[in-house]
C-alpha cells in the first residue's frame, strides 16, 4: 500500500505554522495534520497536541513511540509512530517539525516536502505578542531564535505568510497539485 507524502510545515516563531496547518485542513479534510507529544507546561495551552511530563516523554522514547523527536524552547517533542497509520489513509500528513530535524524526517518518512513559512520580523514579533500563549520573556527567547534549513533536502518550497491565511493556503495547493496525483 502507497502511502501519502508527509508535508513538514516549519518557520520562525509566530511564523503561522499551527494556524496555517488548520486552514489546509479545513480546505482538504483529507490533508491531515499529525499529533504531537510536548512537554509543554499545563497553562500553555496550543494545537490539538499529547501533553506530556519529561519523565513520561522519556518512557515513550524508550518504548520507541517516537518516530521522530526533538528539543526546543526547552520543551521536548515526539511524532508518535502512529503517523504511519495516518498516512496509509489521508492524502497527506502535516507535520509541525523544528527546522533541525528536517534531515532525520526525510529519511524517516522517505515522500517528504518542506514548506518553509517566511514572514516579516516586525509581524512574527507582534504575533506572538498577541498570541500570549509565553511569558514576555519567553516570547524574546523565541523571537530570537535563529535556526537555517538545513542543505541537500529534496523538496523545499518557501512560501511568505505576511497576508492572509487563504492565499498562503492556496499557494501551498498549487504546489502540491503535481504531487497529489
Ligand atoms: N496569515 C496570517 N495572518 C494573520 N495572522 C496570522 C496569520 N498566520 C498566523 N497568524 C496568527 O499569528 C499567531 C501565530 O500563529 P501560529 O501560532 O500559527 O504560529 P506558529 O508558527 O505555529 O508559532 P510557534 O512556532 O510559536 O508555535 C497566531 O495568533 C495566529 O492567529
Ligand atoms: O526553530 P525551529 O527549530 O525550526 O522550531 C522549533 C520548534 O518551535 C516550534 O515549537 P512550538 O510549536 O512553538 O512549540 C516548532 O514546532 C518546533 O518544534
Amino acid at each position: 500500500m502507497s502511502l501519502a507524502p508527509v508535508i513538514a510545515i516549519v518557520g520562525p516563531s509566530g511564523v503561522g505554522k499551527d494556524s496555517v496547518m488548520a486552514a489546509l485542513t479545513a480546505r482538504d479534510p483529507n490533508i491531515q495534520p499529525a499529533r504531537r507529544v510536548i512537554t509543554r507546561p499545563e497553562g500553555e495551552e496550543g494545537e490539538d497536541f499529547v501533553r506530556a511530563t519529561v519523565s513520561e516523554f522519556d518512557a515513550m522514547q524508550d518504548r520507541g513511540e517516537f518516530v521522530l523527536s526533538w528539543s526546543a524552547h526547552g520543551l521536548n517533542y515526539g511524532i508518535p509512530v502512529a503517523i504511519s497509520q495516518q498516512r496509509q489513509h489521508a492524502r497527506a500528513v502535516l507535520v509541525n517539525l523544528s527546522r533541525n530535524v528536517l534531515k532525520k524526517a526525510e529519511d524517516a518518512f522517505g515522500d517528504f516536502i518542506v514548506i518553509s513559512l517566511t514572514a516579516d520580523p516586525k509581524v512574527l514579533a507582534d504575533r506572538v505578542a498577541d498570541r500570549g500563549r509565553e511569558t514576555p520573556a519567553d516570547q524574546a527567547k523565541r523571537l530570537a531564535r535563529f535556526v537555517t534549513l538545513p542543505e541537500g533536502l529534496t523538496r523545499v518550497v518557501e512560501i511568505n505568510n505576511d497576508g492572509p491565511l487563504d492565499l498562503t493556503v492556496d499557494a501551498i495547493l498549487a504546489q502540491l497539485e503535481p504531487v497529489r496525483g
